[in-house]
């Protein structure tokens, strides 16, 4: 079978950690690629070869790329356009006040590009975007496009996840790539014939993104109500839910207990979905009742330390993992910090530690204060909340820290730690979705089928 792959100049718009795995790949594929960054901050620092963002593997890749003049950095997008056969917009969409995704951002680069552009090239939207937006970016570009330039715009969502996107980039389940044929034919050559590919409508291909992030958020709040049934029935979430996972049409995956899922892309994207349900007239119950839950977990882990700790006035926690997950710097809609920060409007003191986390100015009021070490974190506090399950935690030796603190609980969640070491070192313990070690009793079920001679009576 003929190769589909084929070596071109790509622009890519956009150096967050979307355009910055798509450069890095694209180069190590053998694609030359120009870079346009307009965060000064952000471009001053890959210009010195450092990526501005913590992501595994890339520093690595993005120094081999400058160096081999595979990624080149550029400032002007009349350079950027000159003569390449495709480029890609990776700038955010961060979510409006009403769920729906601010659009303005992927708009401006669009007509920037489309605006520089000396061919009538793909422009493919890498950015999460509501269906029918490749449409609206068209009309937008044909507008500022220069006399005799027609760009088509095409939708090619990406599906990595922080903190391993080199390898989901470079082994994706599928390539999703929608829009005119010979358009969708160009983007398509840019991927090695190993990665499976969809080529479809724009429309669908927008949607496959926003379905694929609702879905996974609908399964870790079923998860997580799950969790909340295993807490009163006094038994363990973990082997409930493998035990669960391990039916091939279900599936393992995504079914860790947590205090909710957060991040850049999850809650802007359910958001999102129901908003673009709404505007449709459509229904989207599944999908908010997910956000709900997703709530309600977080508030329930609240409650839960809040009576651990016999009321959180005063008390001092240590926060272990701030950003909204193991392996990322990322901070965005953070399940830890939101957490945390109910624990301070409760009138708790929460000392966070993170390897990795950036938090932004609005971030650092969500923590009391913030400390360089998991040591430091860990002197005198009434309970120890595991918020992100980075590896350094498990390395934690719960009986040298029995010594710094009596009567602390740890509270698990981000399902990752082995709450038994700690148990046993003498902490009051607690998982998200391992039963209330306090309030375990027995359970006295009343079904309506039972005859009276069948119920057990109430020891409540
Ligand atoms: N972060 C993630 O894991 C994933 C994100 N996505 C989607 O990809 C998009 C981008 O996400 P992130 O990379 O996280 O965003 P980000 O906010 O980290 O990066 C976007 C970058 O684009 C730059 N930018 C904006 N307008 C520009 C312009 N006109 N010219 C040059 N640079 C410009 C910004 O300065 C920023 O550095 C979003 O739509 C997101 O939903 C999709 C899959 C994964
Ligand atoms: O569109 C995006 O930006 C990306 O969003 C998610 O990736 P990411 O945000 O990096 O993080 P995930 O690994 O999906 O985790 C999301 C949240 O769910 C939580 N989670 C995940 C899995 C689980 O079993 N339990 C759980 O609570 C995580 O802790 C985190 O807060 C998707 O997994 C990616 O496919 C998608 O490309």
């Amino acid at each position: 079978m003929e190769s589909r792959f084929v070596v071109r100049d790509i622009l890519v718009v956009g150096g967050g950690y979307v355009g910055l795995t798509a450069a890095g790949c694209f180069a190590e594929l053998g694609h030359r690629v120009y870079l346009i960054e307009k965060d000064e901050e952000r471009m001053e620092s890959l210009s010195r070869g450092k990526i501005p963002i913590y992501e595994p593997q890339l520093d690595e890749i993005f120094a081999r790329s400058l160096r081999d003049g595979r990624i080149i950095l550029g400032d002007s997008m009349a350079d950027g356009c000159f003569g390449v056969d495709v480029a890609f917009l990776c700038v955010g969409t961060p979510p409006s006040p009403n769920g729906n995704p601010n659009l303005s951002i992927i708009a401006a680069a669009a007509a920037e590009v489309a605006g520089a552009a000396t061919t009538s090239l793909p422009i493919v939207v890498k950015s999460t975007v509501p269906p029918g937006t490749c449409e609206a970016l068209e009309l937008i570009c044909h507008e500022a496009a220069k006399e005799g330039v027609e760009p088509t715009v095409c939708s090619n969502p990406e599906f990595l996840r922080e903190g391993r996107s080199i390898d989901d980039f470079m082994n994706p389940d599928r390539v999703v790539i929608g829009g005119e044929e010979w358009a969708v034919d160009v983007v398509a050559s840019l991927y090695p014939d190993y990665m499976p590919l969809l080529k479809m409508d724009r429309r669908g291909a927008e949607l496959i993104k926003y379905a694929s992030n609702a879905f996974l958020a609908v399964k870790v709040s079923f998860a997580n109500e799950i969790a909340a049934l295993c807490e009163s029935l006094g038994t363990k979430a973990s082997d409930v839910l493998r035990g669960v996972g391990l039916d091939s049409r279900i599936g393992t995956a995504f079914l860790s207990p947590s205090i909710g899922w957060g991040g850049s892309c999850l809650p802007k994207d359910t958001s999102g979905m129901v908003a673009i349900a709404d505007s449709l007239g459509c229904d989207s119950g599944v999908v908010s009742a997910a956000i709900l839950a997703n709530r309600a977990a977080r508030e329930r882990s609240i409650d839960r330390i809040d009576r651990a700790v016999g009321g959180l006035s005063g008390k001092r926690i240590a926060l272990l993992g701030m950003a909204f997950k193991a392996g990322t710097d990322d901070c965005r809609d953070s399940p830890a910090l939101l957490l945390s920060s109910e624990l301070i409007n409760r009138g708790g003191v929460v000392v966070g530690y993170d390897p990795m986390a950036k938090l932004t100015s609005l971030q650092e009021f969500s923590i009391t204060s913030r400390v360089d070490s998991l040591s430091e974190a860990i002197v005198d506090v009434d309970a120890i909340v595991f918020g992100a399950a980075w590896p350094e935690f498990g390395q934690l030796d719960p009986i040298a820290i029995t010594a710094m603190n009596s009567r602390t609980v740890v509270f698990d969640g981000s399902s990752s730690i082995e709450i038994e070491k700690w148990q046993m070192a003498g902490f009051i313990t607690m998982g998200v979705g391992e039963g209330h070690q306090d309030r375990f009793r027995p359970i006295i079920w009343r079904p309506l089928s039972w005859t009276t001679t069948m119920s057990h009576e109430s020891v409540a």
